[in-house]
């Protein structure tokens, strides 16, 4: 059985105390949010955490100080520390200070959870309470993968309209993920334990969409043999996810607008209205001001769902999140019993390149295909090349290294093949020649102009340097200027 324990999370954003407490509530946890280390001297006084998670940045001082104290008071509890200071610094202050863990913010979620989970197994192991071969705990923590600050802005919306009813539109590219968004707001919200139900607009015929979202009655149409009830009285009680949502007629537009009014629906043949309690979700790829402008898309019921909007970012806006669902995607396949895959470097790099036009989606996809059908376990820049479409390498891609030995081949077949044969060709310093005023240009640019930095990021001597630049006619002050 997963350790349970509880824990106390100390950060003065309340968007992260919720997010957080929910996510370990979720696993099972006992959870006390406090906002400043007033607060978390207050509740340690009445309330015994296995676990503290803190912040290091709190409005009356340092998250830091003291926790050196708590530890030597209570010797069984675990420190995880946040930081957004994220430096070498507050790390190594932090494990001095006997931390647990300490994770830089932006933190994921999950990464979190898991430290809970393992500081409680190491700290039952520590006790003899689990069983050989039981330390490792499952974590379902968030579903959401990412750690960019587009997506901490997601995150912090999502945290937001938990504990509210708040009609919520979802904008995005196919495939950033607003389904998954949508399922993570039901999930952790107050409606949890009711349905959750999704219709999207563009996967039903537009004559249909009327009958299934409001239901039908016996007899209303060919076919409709007996009263069916709608997704809205499906979801009674729960969330109602209305996907791809620019894409519905304009009649069923005025139908659902009514219903958003009222609160009420009636089925299509029927007259009866039911009262339906259902908080809604929408979600579109298309931009649907400009589909008001068109006549395509009512403005009133615009103004309805929209009340809190998410933008979710494309994959290729927020590239440092690539790599961290890639390998996620990965270790995924791994629990599902696949050979588990690790990436090399040269595959990060084109992952990373990649523009991703299907977004998670098609990176999702790719890592599955590779967990089913490579046979290496190392994931290879050649391999993913390989097994992409043709148009997944840009046309332009090499890695810098291959560019710069692609143009020192070119230069020397051409000084090759011109007077080739003639004696006392220099080619060796010509080459250099070409190659190293523009090496010493940026370099000394980039430290504005500083010799002895200059001659320290290029491994020489500060006098070769000197030398160098007079025999170039190089004047490192003008270099400064060089953008
Ligand atoms: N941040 C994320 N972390 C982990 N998985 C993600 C993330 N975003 C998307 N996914 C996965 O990518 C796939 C596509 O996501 P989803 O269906 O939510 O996208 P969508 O924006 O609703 O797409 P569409 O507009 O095409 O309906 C899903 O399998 C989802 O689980």
């Amino acid at each position: 059985m997963a350790a349970t324990g509880t824990v106390l999370v100390v950060d003065d954003d309340p968007a992260i105390c919720v997010v957080v407490g929910e996510a370990l509530r979720r696993q099972g946890h006992k959870v006390k949010t406090a906002g400043s280390i007033r607060e978390r001297a207050a509740l340690m006084d009445s309330f015994t955490p296995d676990v503290l998670i803190t912040d290091v940045m709190l409005p009356d001082g340092d998250g830091l100080e003291g926790v050196a104290d708590i530890i030597a008071d209570r010797p069984a509890l675990s420190v995880i520390i946040l930081s957004a200071q994220n430096t070498l610094n507050t790390a190594i202050r932090a494990t001095e200070k006997g931390a647990f863990e300490y994770l830089p913010k932006p933190f994921d979620l999950n990464e979190l959870t898991r430290a809970v989970s393992d500081a409680l197994g190491t700290r039952q192991a520590e006790n003899g309470e689990v069983e050989e071969g039981e330390g490792a705990l499952p974590h379902d923590g968030l579903p959401l993968v990412g750690r960019s600050p587009a997506m901490q802005e997601v995150y912090r919306t999502i945290a937001r309209v938990l504990s509210n009813d708040l009609s919520i539109l979802v904008l995005g590219e196919s495939g950033t993920g607003k389904e998954l968004v949508a399922e993570a707001i039901h999930s952790l919200g107050q409606r949890r334990t009711k349905p959750f139900v999704a219709i999207n607009m563009a996967a039903i015929p537009r004559e249909l969409i009327e009958a299934e979202l409001f239901g039908y009655e016996k007899g209303a149409f060919t076919g409709a043999h007996a009263r069916t009830a709608g997704k809205f009285e499906q979801a009674q009680g729960g969330t109602l996810f209305l996907d791809e949502i620019g894409d519905m007629p304009m009649e069923a537009q005025t139908r659902l607008l009514r219903v958003l009014q009222s609160g009420e629906v009636t089925t299509v043949g029927g007259s009866k209205p039911v009262r339906v309690n259902v908080r809604i979700i929408a979600a579109t790829n298309k931009h649907l001001p400009q589909l008001i402008e068109e006549n395509r898309f009512r403005q009133d019921l615009y103004y309805r769902l929209n009340v809190v909007p998410i933008s979710l970012p494309a994959l290729r806006e927020r590239r440092e999140d690539v790599i961290l669902l890639a390998r996620h995607f990965l270790e995924r396949a791994a629990q599902e019993g696949l050979p588990r895959k690790t990436l090399a470097d040269d595959a990060t790099q084109l992952l990373m390149v990649y523009h991703w036009p299907g977004n998670v989606r098609e990176l999702q996809n790719m890592m599955q295909r590779l967990a089913v059908l490579s046979r290496e376990n190392v994931i290879t820049g050649e391999i993913l090349r390989n097994m992409l479409p043709l148009e997944a390498v840009p046309a332009d891609y090499a890695a810098p290294a291959d560019h710069l030995a692609h143009a020192v081949r070119d230069w020397a077949r051409r000084q090759l093949g011109v007077g080739i044969g003639q004696p006392n060709r220099n080619l060796h310093d010509d080459l250099l020649a070409v190659i190293e005023p523009i090496l010493l240009q940026e370099v000394l640019a980039t430290v504005d102009g500083n010799q002895i930095r200059a001659a320290g990021l290029l491994g020489i001597n500060r006098n070769t340097l000197r030398k160098k630049l007079t025999d170039y006619g190089l004047d490192p002050l003008q270099l400064r200027l060089i953008d």
